[in-house]
Order: C-alpha cells, then structure tokens, then sequence
C-alpha cells in the first residue's frame, strides 16, 4: 500500500562529488574499453560541432558588413566579397547539419552498445550472487532500479558529458568573441544561466530521492500488472472475482504515485519559470546596452548582430551546459544505485575440496542453527543427525517446520549461523562449490517451469550443458516422462509455455515429470534429494517413481507429507517449528505414539491401517 502522501524521502543519500567524479570516469572508461573508435569518432566530431556556431556568428558579421561595403562602393570587388561570405556560411551550415547527423547516428550505437555492457555487467552480478543474498529485499530493490535504468543512465551521463563539453568550448569560443567587445558581456552570459543551473542540480536530487524512496510501491505496481495481464494467475483471480479489488488498488498506487510526480514538476517548473524571466531581464539589458552602444557609433551594423546573436546563443549554449550537468547529475545518481549493486560483497566461496577428508562418511550435522535474514525466530535449531552413503533418510513435518530450509543447508545454498554441516568429513563451506553441487541431484521445491523446449527443461539439470537427446531421453524415462515427450509433436524440441505463440502448454503433474527428470540427468551425483517430488502425481506414477528411486542404490533424501511414502526409508526425521522431535524407522515412530503417529492417523483410514498391520 502507498505511504502517506507527502513522503519526503530525505533520508536518502546522495553521493558525494568525489563519489561523482568516479562515478563519471567509470562511465567513461566503459565506453572505452567497449568500443574506443566509437569514443574518438563522438569525441572529434563534438569537438567540431562546438566551434561551428561560434564560426557561424563571425561569418554572419562578416556578410552583413561586406554588404554595408558593397552598398557604399557599389565596386564589384566588394560584392563578390558579400558573395564569398555567404557561400562560406551555407558551408558552415551544411558541415553543421552533417555534423549533428553524423553524431547522432554514433550516439545511437553508443547508447545500444552501452546499455548492452551495463545490463551485461548487472546480470554478471546477479548470477554471483548466493541464494540469501538474492532473497534479500534490499538487494532486490537495487536490482530492480539498476534494471530500469541500465538502458538509459550511463549512456545519459556519457552523453551528457560529451554534451557539457561541446558545449563549453561553444561557451569559450563566444566568450572570446564577446571579450573582443566588453569582458562585461561575458559576465552577463554567466548571471543569466547560473540560477537555473542550481535550481536544476537541487531537483536532480529531489527526483532521484523520489525514485528510490518510491522502489517499494513500483515494484508493486509492476506486481498487480503482471497479476491483471498473467496466464498462470488468470485463473484464480478470475474465479475470485478479485479484479475490481486489485484495479482499485492499482488506481490508488497510481494516484499516489502521480500526485508526487505532479507536485515535484510543478516546483520545477514554475522555479523555471521565474528564473527563466530573471535570464531574460538580464538579455535584454545587454541587448540594449549594445544597441546604444552601436547608435553611438562605437561598433559597425555587422558587429551588432554578431554581438546580439553571440550574446543570445551564449546564454542558450550557457543555460543548455548548465541543463547537461544538472540532468548528468541526475544520471549519476542513478548510476551510483548501480555502482552500489556492482561493489556489494560477493559470496566468498573458498573452499577448494574436490573430495572429503573421510570418504564415505556421508552427511553429519552437529548442532545446527539457521536463522533467515531479519528473522525474529531460527528457522532451524539444534539440528544433530548423520546420514551414511546409501541411507534412505525420510524428512516429515508440518509447514513451515524447516524441511525446505534443512535440504538447501545440506546443498550449500544456506550456511548455518551455527553448528557445523560436513559431507565425508569435510565442512560443506571448505569443499569446492562445483565439486560440491555435482554430489546432488535435486528435486526442488517449488520447481521451476522453464520457457524453454521440453529438452533444456531437462538438460537445466545439468546446467544446459548436455545436449544428447539419447542422455535426455533416459533421463525423461527414469523421471516418468518419456511418454510424454513421446507424444509431443516435436519431441524433445517442443517449445513449453503459451506465452510463445508455437510453445505447448502442460498439466501440473508434466511439468513435475519434466521436473524430475531433470533431477535423474544428474547420474553421477551419488545423493539424491527429493522435496515432495510426487505431489502432483497421480498414485500411480507417485509409487512407480518412489520405487524407481529407491531402487538407484545412491543416498536418498525424500521429504513428503504424505507418510506413507517414508515407509521405505532407513530412518525418519520429524520436524517441528524447526527442531527435530522424534527420529526412527517409520514402525519405530508408529510404536512409540508421539508426533509422527498423530501426523499418520490424522492422514485417513487407508494409512491407519497399512500402519496398524506394521505394528
Ligand atoms: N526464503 C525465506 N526467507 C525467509 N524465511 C523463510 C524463507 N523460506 C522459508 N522461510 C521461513 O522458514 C521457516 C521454515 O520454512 P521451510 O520452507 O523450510 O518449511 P517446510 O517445512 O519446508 O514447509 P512446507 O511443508 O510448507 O514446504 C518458515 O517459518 C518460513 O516462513
């Protein structure tokens, strides 16, 4: 829900300009370092598009002065002189014209080159980034800012920097022209632009405070876009008649949203306003001064106009590198969002074991804590047990008892806060994360549905990087998917999701085929770790499938709410509010009548009685 309505978002930071001028130098070097020919050729020609005004005006003086002459004299000389100049300008002109289109054409490949290197360097990130670092909301905030902005902030600010110096040196050449009259001239130049520069800078700021105070409630408006234009949350919000409810909220977040563009513009631009008539009543004064000074006598009719228009332009060219600063500040702000993004510490994966100090071990947890991010309670506590090679351990619990939280710490993907998690003798944060990962092949809960063909959704168990359909149809044979991707009409090259116009889409219990096997392409991993990897499965296939895995002779971790299931397995862990309550094979947990039991009658009569006859 939207904040109060004049939310000021004071309290965040700008940087400093030390911070600035780095920022812009990084900026810089990246255009460097992807394409220096496209820097030098932006470069040359801003250089020369910046001095041709200034060559402009002189040739303007110089035609109406030879005109004077030529009038007065009426001497051929003195009119082809006139002409000269005049052909000199439309040169002037034209290189000008070819200029400016020459840039631009640079500037668009810059702007597309450099977008591509920023969201390069943000996804680069991204993908380094452990699992709770990308669950934290604040890292996602920035993500999302340095997302929106990756296409259009640094090239803004590299432009904007090519922009201020072009026109600078514009600036420097009419500054010259203008001393040749008065240096006071130049000095009205300056008065006229520097209050718009200033009130610009300060509003650069206030717009950029504004965006990210405001992340929350954007990301939310881009949630209940996707929830009113999605396929998958269609049918839901459609049986539930919620639409109204959720246009509501979207009209309100707009509004709220809108009112702080509105009032923030309308400062900007009625500051604008009054300081656009301060530049004015400063013009004019000049302009007057130098027609009295031209009606007395002390400058020619050529050098008048010369003066006026060098006078006018100057103040433009001023109030245009000032506006080129002010909105380079304004893409530095963003930019330091997304410099923030790139210095954020990078999980330090160090371990380097290829394999553990005591082979054949297995998994041994002593005493083990985690607790999420922010979380007022652990998610796990005191968590002690041993899993040997080829155990087939059961997890059971109700939700939210840690079940989920306990397989991601035996993968790696949490570190216990503490207490100590080893796999063959070796602490799970010493072992190389490659050799580590390739041990598991993992069912994962949720999991994903990828808009990929039917192929990659399997090969995305070994990271893209199989590609033999005879390994990827094994593995939808052993995942109970082979006559699913049987019958589809490109096999294995069958495009998934409606949201491609040739893609197929599946039923739930498919999609968990795909799924698993997905986690059956991991043959060389020797544990394999299940999280519900049946629920969507019709009881046959559940039982076949259970079967299967229990007959691959590698370690199993299964997790299933439905406990008959688990009735294979070595041993049982029951979970609650993330601490173990009761351990033991399933007819041990039957007999002793605690939490297990309780969870089994309350699962109907058919798992009663097939519990009653192990008793
Ligand atoms: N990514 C997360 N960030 C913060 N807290 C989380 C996260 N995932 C789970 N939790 C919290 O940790 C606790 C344990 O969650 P977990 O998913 O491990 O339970 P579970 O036993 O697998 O539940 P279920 O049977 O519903 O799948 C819950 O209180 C949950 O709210």
């Amino acid at each position: 829900m939207a904040r109060a309505a004049d939310t000021p978002f004071d309290d965040i930071e700008t940087p400093s300009l030390r911070d600035g001028i780095g920022y812009g130098l990084r900026a810089l070097g990246l255009v460097w370092a992807n394409d220096r020919w496209l820097a030098i050729g932006i470069a040359g020609l801003t250089v020369v598009l910046a001095l041709l005004p200034a060559a402009a005006a002189w040739v303007a003086k110089e035609i109406i002065d030879s005109v004077l002459a030529a009038i007065d004299s009426g001497a051929a000389a003195d009119r082809n002189t006139a002409l000269y100049w005049v052909a000199v300008e439309a040169g002037v002109l034209a290189s000008m014209f070819a200029v400016r289109r020459g840039l631009t054409f640079l500037k668009s490949l810059l702007a597309a080159r450099l977008g591509y290197a920023v969201s390069h360097l943000i996804y680069e990130k991204t993908l380094r980034m452990d699992l709770p670092q990308l669950e934290d909301a604040a890292i996602q905030q920035q993500i999302l800012l340095a997302k929106q902005h990756a296409a259009s902030r640094p090239y803004g600010l590299v432009n904007r920097i090519f922009e201020t110096a072009q026109h600078a040196i514009t600036l420097v050449a009419f500054a010259a022209v203008l001393w040749t009259f008065s240096p006071w001239a130049v000095l009205i130049v300056l008065a006229g632009g520097l209050p718009l520069f200033f009130s610009e800078v300060n509003f650069s700021g206030h717009l950029f405070r504004f965006h990210t105070g405001r992340t929350p409630e954007m990301r939310e408006r881009s949630y209940l876009e996707t929830l009113m234009t999605s396929d998958t949350s269609a049918p839901e919000r459609i049986h539930s008649a919620a639409d109204p409810q959720i246009l509501s909220r979207y009209e309100h977040l707009f509004s709220w949203l809108f009112g702080q563009d509105r009032r923030l513009q309308a400062r900007r631009a009625s500051w604008a306003v009054a300081l656009g008539v301060v530049s004015s009543v400063i013009f004019f004064s000049g302009k007057v001064w130098i027609v009295l000074v031209t009606i007395g006598g002390a400058t020619t009719l050529g050098q008048m106009t010369m003066l006026v228009t060098v006078l006018r332009q100057g103040q433009n060219t001023l109030s245009s590198m000032l506006t080129s600063v002010g909105g380079g500040y304004e893409d530095l702000l963003y930019i330091s969002n997304l410099y923030d993004l790139l210095a954020i510490a990078e999980p330090e994966r160090t371990g380097t074991a290829k394999q553990g100090v005591r082979p054949g071990e297995g998994f041994r947890l002593e005493d083990v804590a985690f607790a999420y991010p922010g979380a007022n309670r652990p998610a796990l506590e005191a968590i002690s047990f041993d899993v040997a090679p080829g155990t087939q351990l059961g997890l059971v619990g109700a939700n939210g008892s840690g079940k989920t939280t306990l397989v991601r710490l035996l993968m790696g993907l949490y570190t216990p806060t503490s207490g100590r998690i080893t796999l063959d003798g070796t602490e799970l944060k010493d072992w190389d994360w490659t050799a580590l990962a390739a041990r598991t092949a993992t069912l994962f809960q949720p999991f994903q549905r990828y808009k990929m063909t039917v192929g990659e959704n399997i090969a995305m168990g070994e990271g893209l990087r199989i590609t033999d359909p005879a390994a990827l149809l094994a593995a939808a044979e052993r995942g109970l998917a082979g006559p699913l991707v049987a019958d589809l009409p490109e096999g294995l090259e069958t495009r998934l999701s409606k949201r491609f116009l040739d893609g197929r889409e599946l039923s739930g219990g498919q999609w968990q085929r795909l799924a698993l096997a997905r986690a059956m392409l991991r043959t060389n991993a020797d544990i394999l770790i299940l999280d519900e990897p049946t629920a969507a499965l019709d009881p046959e296939a559940e039982a076949e499938f259970l079967e299967l895995a229990r007959r691959e002779q590698r370690t199993l971790i299964l997790i299933s709410h439905r406990l008959s299931n688990l009735q294979h397995c070595d041993r049982i862990v029951v979970l609650d509010k993330g601490r173990i309550v009761e351990t033991g094979t399933h007819d041990e947990l039957i007999a002793r009548r605690g939490r297990y039991r309780k969870l089994f009658d309350q699962q109907g009569e058919f798992y009663r009685e097939s519990g009653a006859g192990a008793k």
